[in-house]
């Protein structure tokens, strides 16, 4: 491909400013009605809770930056590769102490240069938590690179499907914060982003973890602007990556958030199962995994769906939890796009299921911290309590165990139960009056 004047030596742009800065980009998904670049972030900055410093330049390195950065795209720096390219990591002179990673792009095929300038373009406009931040590019020549932010934790991909060993499995909690993190990134792009954003490429492939396994969505290449005007969808050709995409889009090519919401349906079966989404060993061969998942859900078979790694047997809440969160995936995953949720109500039931989890996991430890109150009175250990409602056990020999006060807590977690139950069932309420087939059971 040949060099625009804007990619020769290095030179700093703002492409959020001026995004015909990128070459290719007016061609691919703008419309006339679109608004200026400038307002798409307008809506963006007020939610100011959520989005990330929208000031950050995208930066345009040079080839030659970006070599030093990975030791010349040596091969003990790359740490993984996709479809499109193999991804270094790195550090940039500029920024010692920061790890970069590196994406070359197979530059072979003219949709790789496509997508590459929708990435630039999506990211540089798009900032918030649980995206990925684009720090910059580099196009010179045939070169086509991309520079991240370095996520240490990998894929969700990596962590479901590569690992082996025991310690390094997602607990549900985790995996339910994954899925939660995932869903407000969502929800940023079809909610908060002018115009609204669909994602179109969601699988555990493109969730990447930070250090405290903080989930953010990346791989912008396939994205579209959504419908405008009085349209309720898009038509484009069907891209996507097969056993994630929704059915409507694939026979028809008509693409709306909805489709979005599919893919996050088949993400939260892969959480919840560990199968992959198609061909899984277990399954079979060619077979999906929501055509696998989905009769065992009807027939309230939780624990065979269940990732046998997630030991949810003999912990009822957790149980009770897969199972709140399989109502979730099968509701984002019903045949009627229409009837599927909307990211909000999606977020809002994560939500619940997360502090739900986390109530019941606090309780159980707190019920410990009372069996080995009980046992250290045997020991003749005494019960002092202090001001704040703590009480400590203070043995013979002065060593305290905290201990914390059971009654003013329960009261608490009473009231906090109650809440979110009438919270989830009225989540089930919204989420069951948008669909004319209710699923068999329900956990309010
Ligand atoms: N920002 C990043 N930080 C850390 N590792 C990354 C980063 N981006 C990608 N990787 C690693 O590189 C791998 C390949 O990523 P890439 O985005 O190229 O492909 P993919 O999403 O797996 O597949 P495809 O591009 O074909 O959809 C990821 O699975 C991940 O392990």
């Amino acid at each position: 491909m040949t060099c625009c004047s804007c990619f020769g030596p290095r030179r700093r742009h703002d492409v959020t400013k001026n995004p015909k800065l990128i070459k290719g980009f007016s061609d691919h998904n703008s419309r006339p009605d679109q608004p200026s670049s400038s307002s798409s972030s307008a809506r963006a900055s007020q939610d100011s809770e959520t989005q990330q410093d929208s000031s950050k330049r995208t930066e345009c390195f040079t080839y030659r930056e970006l070599a030093t950065a990975t030791n010349n795209f040596r091969l003990e720096s790359m740490i993984g590769r996709g479809g499109f390219g193999s991804v270094y990591k790195g550090m940039l002179e500029t920024t010692p102490g920061q790890n970069v990673a590196v994406k070359m792009l197979d530059t072979s095929g003219h949709q790789g240069d496509k997508e590459f300038l929708v990435e630039v373009l999506m990211l540089s406009l798009l900032r918030h938590e649980h995206l990925v931040t684009l720090f910059g590019y580099c196009a010179e020549g045939d070169q086509r690179l991309l520079v991240y932010e370095y996520m240490p934790f990998g894929s969700v991909e990596d962590h479901i499907h590569g690992y082996g060993s025991e310690e390094e499995v997602l607990d549900l909690s985790t995996r339910m914060q994954i899925a939660l993190g995932s869903a407000k990134g969502l929800a940023y792009l079809h909610n908060v982003a002018q115009p609204p954003v669909i994602y179109r490429d969601l699988k555990t492939a493109n969730i990447l973890l930070d250090h405290g396994y903080k989930a953010k969505l990346s791989d912008f290449g396939l994205a579209k602007f959504g419908p405008s005007g009085d349209m309720s969808h898009v038509s484009t050709r069907v891209m996507g990556t097969h056993g994630y995409c929704a059915p409507e889009y694939a026979s028809t090519g008509k693409l709306t958030t909805k489709s979005d919401i599919y893919s996050f349906g088949v993400v939260m079966l892969e959480l919840i199962t560990g199968r992959k989404p198609i061909g899984d060993a277990c399954m079979g061969a060619k077979r999906l995994l929501v055509n696998w998942a989905l009769p065992l859900f009807r027939d309230q078979e939780i624990r065979k769906i269940a990732d046998p790694m997630l030991s949810i047997q003999g912990h009822h809440y957790m149980e009770e939890a897969v199972e709140r969160a399989l109502v979730l995936a099968y509701m984002c995953l019903r045949e009627d796009a229409n009837a599927r949720p909307t990211v909000k109500e999606v977020v809002e039931a994560l939500d619940n299921i997360v502090r739900f989890i986390e109530r019941k996991k606090k309780k159980k430890e707190r019920n410990i911290g009372y069996g080995r109150r009980v046992e250290l009175e045997k020991k003749g250990a005494v019960a002092v309590s202090s001001p704040k409602e703590t009480t400590r056990m203070l043995s013979v020999n002065e060593i305290e165990v905290e201990v914390e006060v059971e009654e003013e807590e329960e009261d608490l977690e009473r009231e906090r139960a109650v809440a979110d139950a009438k919270n989830w069932a009225e989540t089930m309420r919204a989420l069951r009056r948008q669909s004319n087939e209710p699923p068999k059971q329900t956990t309010p």
